[in-house]
């Protein structure tokens, strides 16, 4: 299995640049989400690796083999990948057989291997039973299982797919989801994922790239996302995490000792001396016994999950508000103690917002 490697992709529509020097390493047989707001280049960037749109300027390698470079432009049908739309494309006068046979059919396959390959990839989406029937008379999951069927029968190295599951409801797209992990187990081929949904990014991904504005912010496990993000971005972007401003006194040995309005504390961290920011989950705030690192104000609570999910205002930092969970109703305005029991502590050089976002920019990201 080949690695995937971009090299400064960059592309402009018109004088509107989309793409802004793209790197990208990702190793073969992994399963890479694209993961970012609307209009963030992630389809962009798959078409450029399909060879669907030329770049600017970069390069692209799939293993040792320049795909794509100074005077070199290989086409999409000699690219060895396979692509899975949204609106799955199938031929509506063919039946599910024909329309996974039709792509080896082109490819000149003896009949008898066609028929093997087509069997065993109906089998493998669970479509062997409806093989005669005609795309109008299948569901929407079935259609889209019809389309990856068709592209693995071709056995790519790589398969391309565009928010494939954005036309089914919400139990047909965790299916397809345990569907395309058991998928890509079994082929050991190279996935890539466009998706603005970070479940279903998290949900199959070994690794995923979280895009905004046209650049990577970071790519990594979904766990060094969550756990580690690079930027201010991605870290309010997982899992709605939550960006407090803190001032870096001291880092040592991968910790940060820091003010967080008048508290100090060390946590965690990657990061110089100077402003920062402490990256925050739900789950890194708890109800304090005592004074705690922050104070607040309760503002209101909504019973969800078996706990109370508690709303407050943080006293002496620059933000709207916070929620945590606690075991307990509170009064609205009660004064609460929060402890901060973990986090991740990043320097201010890599947002593009700063300090001076406001506060309402942050409680929104
Ligand atoms: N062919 C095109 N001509 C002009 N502009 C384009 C073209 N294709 C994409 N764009 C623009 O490029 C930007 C990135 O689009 P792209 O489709 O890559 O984003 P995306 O992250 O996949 O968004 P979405 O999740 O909404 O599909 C958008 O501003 C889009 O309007």
């Amino acid at each position: 299995m080949r690695n995937i490697r971009a090299s400064g992709l960059a592309k402009s529509f018109s004088s509107t640049r989309v793409l802004h020097d793209i790197d990208l390493d990702l190793p073969g047989g992994a399963f890479l989400a694209l993961l970012g707001p609307s209009g963030c280049g992630k389809t962009t960037l798959l078409r450029l690796i399909a060879g669907l749109e030329v770049p600017d300027s970069g390069s692209l390698h799939f293993g040792d083999r320049m795909i794509l470079g100074p005077g070199r432009f290989v086409p999409p049908e000699d690219r060895d990948l396979g692509m899975v739309f949204q609106s799955y494309a199938l031929w509506p006068n063919m039946t599910v057989r024909g329309n996974v046979d039709f792509a080896l059919k082109a490819r000149r396959l003896p009949h008898a291997e066609r028929a093997a390959r087509v069997d065993e990839m109906l089998q493998a989406v669970g479509l062997a039973h409806l093989a005669d029937r005609r795309p109008h008379q299948l569901s929407g999951g079935q259609r889209q299982r019809v389309a990856l069927a068709r592209s693995l029968a071709l056995r790519p190295s790589l398969l391309l797919l565009d928010e494939p599951l954005a036309n089914l409801d919400a139990h047909l797209r965790h299916r397809m989801l345990a569907e395309f992990r058991r998928l890509h187990a079994a082929t050991g081929t190279t996935f890539v994922l466009v998706t603005h949904d970070q479940d279903e990014a998290m949900a199959v991904a070994s690794h995923i790239a979280v895009m905004d504005a046209g650049r990577i912010q970071q790519v990594g496990t979904p766990e060094d996302l969550y756990r580690r993000p690079a930027t201010p971005i991605v870290a309010r972007f997982i899992d709605h995490g939550i960006t407090l401003p803190v001032a870096i006194t001291a880092t040592h040995e991968g910790r940060c000792d820091l003010v967080l309005g008048g508290t100090s504390l060390s946590l965690p961290g990657d990061a110089r001396p100077g402003r920062g920011w402490l990256c925050l989950h739900r789950p890194d705030l708890r109800l304090s016994a005592g004074a705690g690192h922050l104070r607040a104000e309760v503002l209101s609570q909504t019973f969800l999950h078996g706990r109370y999910l508690t709303h407050v205002l943080p006293r002496g930092i620059d933000i709207d508000s916070l929620s945590l969970a606690v075991d307990r109703p509170l009064p609205a305005h009660a004064q609460i103690g929060i402890d901060i029991t973990g986090g991740w502590v990043i320097g201010d050089g890599t947002c593009a917002q700063g300090h001076d976002a406001t506060a309402k920019e942050q409680a929104d990201a």
